[in-house]
């Protein structure tokens, strides 16, 4: 699930865009990149990293120019290497730079277009590099010295025809401007906004607006599915439906996990949206369990707090930060490893033993995916001398892989994939679990927006939005991103492999 953003403002863009990276780090903690573009010369900085890691001021004094767009990473293909880290670029037509979140399902037959068909190389095994090349392709083809918007457009429009999957992207084409594009089922959000200033109108697309708040931009809108939306170097914004058949399925894990509170997802406040999956949560168990005998409820931090605070209060219980969190440890579940994410669980969170010795503790998460976290936190809360210890899920069991942009490839590595839910429960050593029920979880999000007819809910439920996943793909993925396939790559990935002339974190 990584970050993009992009901008095109009236004076260097390069500080608004590390800004916007930092209200988006959430997205991705293992790279980072900026590219920006003035006088038709592109700069470019981009390395593993935290973005407060990757960018120091001698990077951000050579970022010149009034757009520019930045990714941060979480990889779902190909390796985490450097060479991997976006934007991607392509000089050929007009000098174009891509940053992409999602994932897409038919990149074997991309990849063999490209190189046999479109005559083009690619330098890494990263999906978002095929979709760069497609693009770049297909706006070749229209063949034009000085392109205009329909242009890109039609551009785009090809290039939905080739792709399958999530993708939500900016574009940066050098001279032009910024192309800000969603699949046609707008799985992985993008919303832009402006601001006013005394040159004229700036305007930022991005993954989340918490990243268009912190600059002062006011949201206008999502990008729709299947919409491109080109603010030329100007500032002047077309916009355009590229794709052909378009509904709009976000994907509901954004409201789960992904995105920040404080964000507006497709119309919907995920604050709101967990607030009401607590309530709704409530509501379950009261009708399980009328007589329960819950003493406290303890939200694991970072991402359940707000769900938690719904559900002691509709329980009528306590609600009480019993597990304080390590502030300079980042987010655990898109961590590379197994073993890096059981380590950083135990460095994250640490228990208030007051607040569990001897109670009937409800502990709640966001979600179970690997079990990582709530293993340990309940073995944590008995340590403490919790007398009960129950695990409540604000979401659905994760039984199935995503495969639009979130990295859980393999299913055996799913706690939950083949297993009934008293069997997660013994496993995870609960004396009660109990999961958020679908149906009730989509309500959660869909309060906030009746208009959202459908979500990706694949996770859940194994039916994938773009109903062209095949079997095949899914044993390749397994096999290329379980976790041990990635640590071997991760050795082999080193700097070594990092080509400086256009993919290279070079100094
Ligand atoms: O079952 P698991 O495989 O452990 O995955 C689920 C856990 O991982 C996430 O937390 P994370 O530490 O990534 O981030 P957070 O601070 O936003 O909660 C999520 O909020 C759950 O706590
Ligand atoms: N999580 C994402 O959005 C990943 C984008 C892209 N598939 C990559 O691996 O870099
Ligand atoms: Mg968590």
């Amino acid at each position: 699930m990584c970050g993009v953003v992009g901008i095109v403002g009236k004076s260097d863009v390069n500080l608004q865009i590390y800004d916007a990276l930092t209200m988006l780090q959430h997205r991705g903690q293992d790279a980072a990149g900026i590219m920006t573009c003035q006088d038709g010369r592109l700069a470019q900085h981009k390395a593993n990293g935290l973005v407060s890691d990757v960018f120091r001021t001698r990077h951000m004094q050579r970022l010149v120019g009034n757009y520019g767009i930045g990714h941060v990473r979480y990889p779902t293909a190909g390796s985490s290497g450097p060479a991997q880290a976006q934007p991607f670029y392509v000089n050929s037509p007009y000098g174009i730079a891509l940053a992409h979140n999602g994932n897409l399902t038919n990149t074997e037959e991309v990849e063999r277009e490209l190189l046999q068909t479109d005559l083009r190389h690619m330098n890494t095994d990263s999906d978002s590099e095929l979709l760069l090349n497609v693009f770049a392709h297909e706006l070749l083809k229209q063949n034009k010295a000085k392109p205009q918007p329909e242009d890109f457009f039609n551009a785009i429009r090809a290039m939905h025809k080739r792709v399958r999957g999530g993708y939500a992207c900016v574009a940066m084409i050098a001279n032009y401007g910024i192309i800000a594009f969603r699949d046609a089922h707008g799985i992985r959000p993008l919303v832009y906004g402006s601001r006013e200033t005394e040159n004229g109108t700036e305007y930022m697309i991005a993954s989340e607006s918490v990243a268009l708040d912190v600059s002062g931009y006011t949201i206008e809108r999502d990008v729709a599915p299947g919409e491109a939306i080109f603010i030329s170097t100007e500032g002047e914004l077309h916009s355009a439906i590229c794709a052909e058949e378009v509904s709009l399925s976000p994907c509901i894990f954004e409201h789960v996990y992904f995105a920040r509170p404080d964000s507006i997802i497709d119309g919907v406040s995920v604050y709101k949206s967990r607030l009401r999956q607590g309530e709704r949560l409530a509501e379950k168990i009261l009708r399980e369990r009328p007589e329960h005998d819950i003493d406290v409820v303890i939200p694991i931090p970072d991402s359940s707090r707000v769900a938690g605070q719904a559900l002691a209060h509709n329980l009528n219980v306590k609600f009480r930060e019993g597990l304080v969190k390590n502030r300079y440890i980042g987010r655990t579940f898109i961590m590379p490893g197994q073993q890096q994410r059981k380590k950083s669980v135990r460095q994250k969170l640490n228990a208030i033993e007051l607040e569990f010795k001897g109670k009937n503790v409800m502990l709640v998460d966001d979600s179970i995916v690997r079990g990582t976290t709530c293993q340990q936190i309940i073995q944590m809360a008995r340590d403490a001398g919790a007398n009960k210890v129950y695990f409540a899920s604000a979401a659905p069991a994760v039984k199935f892989p995503n495969v639009y942009g979130i990295d859980m490839p393999s299913a055996s590595e799913l706690i939950a994939s083949g297993q009934s839910d008293e069997e997660v429960c013994k496993e995870i050593g609960a004396d009660w679990l109990l999961y958020q029920d679908l149906d009730d979880l989509v309500a959660a999000s869909q309060d906030g927006n009746p208009d959202i007819a459908q979500f990706d809910c694949s996770v859940f439920t194994g039916e994938y939005i773009t109903g062209d996943v095949d079997e095949q793909y899914f044993a390749k993925l397994e096999a290329a991103r379980n976790d041990s396939a990635k640590a071997k790559k991760a050795v082999s990935s080193d700097d070594t492999a990092v080509i400086g002339l256009h993919n290279g974190a070079v100094e």
